[in-house]
This record gives structure tokens, C-alpha cells and sequence, in this order.
């Protein structure tokens, strides 16, 4: 049976988290690139402290919903998102929202480690300098207990003023975290953080952002199964710019409800 077939004709299974423990929601959401719809009416639950995986094949979606979540598209021409998503209660889509404001409270953290070309202290130091500046010692301060919590400070800590493009992808990725919490985000989005890593570097960034949780609220997109099932405490699965399934993690890989996450998360589809 092929994933696509269109017999398939089931209805969204979702089972969000209690409403008073989300920290966002998209309701209704569409999405258009020009003349091509990415996301059809998704309603999307994201839990507070809690990491949530985006998970589907190539094409359902599953970047443009985490690039909605805190308006990067708007930096894009033609690109357009409509529904509602709600950040404590308050709709980020509504004009009102200053996008700058809005990305210090939602980070992100891209496939390909994106360190700036400056040293690793400033990366880290960046957006807290954009975000208004603080005093030195309160700077050095914030650096360290940012690359603490992203377990990279006992690798760096000697050679904080050498260039972050020196260090490996994996340490890179950790710093990109580190870049991106240093503003104390409420939510961290993750799209395919680990993919351009080795499986060490993968396991290291996993145990991170089991860590991070306990501060942050986490949402990561992933190819890879295994990685959503051994982190994420939810996962949904997206077809066609759909949410076809959103469940308890264990639910989805175990007891999946509709037949097409079933083939995927089985392996058997297409
Ligand atoms: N810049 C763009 N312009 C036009 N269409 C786009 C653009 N970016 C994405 N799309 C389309 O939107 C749909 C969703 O793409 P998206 O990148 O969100 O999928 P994805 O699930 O993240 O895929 P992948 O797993 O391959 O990264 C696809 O049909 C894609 O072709």
C-alpha cells in the first residue's frame, strides 16, 4: 500500500496536550508560497517544557510549520501564513507583533550549523548585545551559563575568543543552541539539528535537549524516527501539509491510529 494512495481516506487523529499546558498553538493554520499551498487548516498543540517532533515525508510540511512559529518566512517575498498561533494567548500572526520581539521569545536553530564568523564568545553574545546589551560581567556571565546548558562550556571554555567556524559540526550545532537560548527564548525550534552530524555528535545533541527541556519548550523536525522516539514526549506526523496524527510519542510509534502513519513510521510506504 502506498502512503499517497488516495483510497486512504482517513480523518486527522489528534490528541494535543492538556490546553493549560500549551505554550503554542496554531489554529487553522494555511500557508502559501505564491501560488502553492504547504499547510491546509493545521491545528497544533505545543507543550510546555516538553519536546514535540514534527515528523513525515519529504515535502508534507513539516519545515514551513516550524517557520511559521516564529515568522522567519516574512524575511521571504510571496510567502504568506493565515489562521491563528497563539504564544501565551497572544496571536503572532496579528500585525501588532514586532517580529524582532517575537524571535527573541521563539529561537531557531537550522539543519547546517550557522556559527557566525566571530569568535565563540561573541556568538553566544550576539543576539543578548542585539537584544539590548548588558554589562560585561553580566555578558560573561550569560555566556558561560548559556554554553553550560548547551554542554559545549568544558570544550570551549579556554578558547573562548578563537573563531566558532573552528570548531567541529557537532560542537558548532551546540553553539548555534547555546547562540539561540543566550536570549532565554520561551520555545526553541529545531529543523533537522542533527542530520549533517555523526552519530557521537547526534547523541550529544539529543542529551542536551533532553536537558533543555526543563528550561525551554523544544519543537524539532526530524528524518530520522529512532531520534522523535528516543526524545520527543510528542510527535506528529504531517502528510500533504496536514496533521494527520498528533499523539503522546509512544502512542504514535506503537499504537498508531490512522493507517498512512503506520506505513510511515513502519517503514512501509511508497
Ligand atoms: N521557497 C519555496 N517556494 C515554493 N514552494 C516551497 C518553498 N519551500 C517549500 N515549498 C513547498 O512547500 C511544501 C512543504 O515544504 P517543506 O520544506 O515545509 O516540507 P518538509 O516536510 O520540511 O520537507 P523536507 O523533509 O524535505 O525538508 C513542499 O511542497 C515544497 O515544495
Amino acid at each position: 500500500m502506498s502512503l499517497a494512495d488516495p483510497e486512504l481516506d482517513e480523518a486527522p487523529h489528534l490528541e494535543p496536550p492538556p490546553h493549560d499546558a500549551l505554550a503554542l498553538e496554531t489554529r487553522g493554520l494555511d500557508f502559501h508560497y505564491g501560488n502553492t499551498q504547504a499547510l491546509h487548516g493545521v491545528d497544533l498543540g505545543i507543550a510546555r517544557n516538553r519536546i514535540t517532533a514534527l515528523i513525515g515525508p519529504s515535502g508534507c510540511g513539516k519545515s514551513t510549520l516550524l517557520r511559521a512559529m516564529n515568522r522567519i518566512y516574512e524575511l521571504y517575498p510571496n510567502q504568506r501564513a493565515e489562521g491563528e498561533i497563539l504564544l501565551d494567548g497572544e496571536d503572532i500572526l496579528a500585525r501588532q507583533t514586532n517580529a524582532a520581539d517575537l524571535r527573541a521569545r521563539v529561537g531557531m536553530v537550522f539543519q547546517k550549523p550557522t556559527p557566525f564568523p566571530m569568535s565563540i564568545y561573541d556568538n553566544v553574545a550576539f543576539g543578548v548585545r542585539l537584544h539590548g546589551g548588558k554589562p560585561k560581567a553580566e555578558l560573561d556571565a550569560i555566556v558561560e551559563r548559556s554554553l553550560r546548558r548547551a554542554a559545549l562550556w568544558d570544550e570551549v571554555e579556554h578558547k573562548l575568543g578563537s573563531s566558532g567556524l573552528g570548531l567541529s559540526g557537532g560542537q558548532q550545532q551546540r553553539l548555534c543552541v547555546a547562540r539561540g537560548i543566550a536570549v532565554e527564548p520561551e520555545i526553541l525550534l529545531l529543523d533537522e539539528p542533527a542530520s549533517a552530524l555523526d552519530p557521537v555528535s547526534t547523541a550529544k545533541l539529543e542529551e542536551t535537549l533532553l536537558q533543555l527541556k526543563k528550561d525551554f519548550t523544544i519543537v524539532i523536525v526530524t528524518h530520522n524516527l529512532q531520534q522523535a522516539a528516543r526524545i520527543a514526549d510528542y510527535t506528529g506526523f504531517m502528510f500533504m501539509g496536514r496533521l494527520l496524527e498528533f499523539a503522546p510519542t509512544a502512542s504514535i510509534f506503537s499504537t498508531p491510529r490512522l493507517t498512512r502513519t503506520r506505513n510511515y513510521v513502519t517503514g512501509r510506504f511508497g
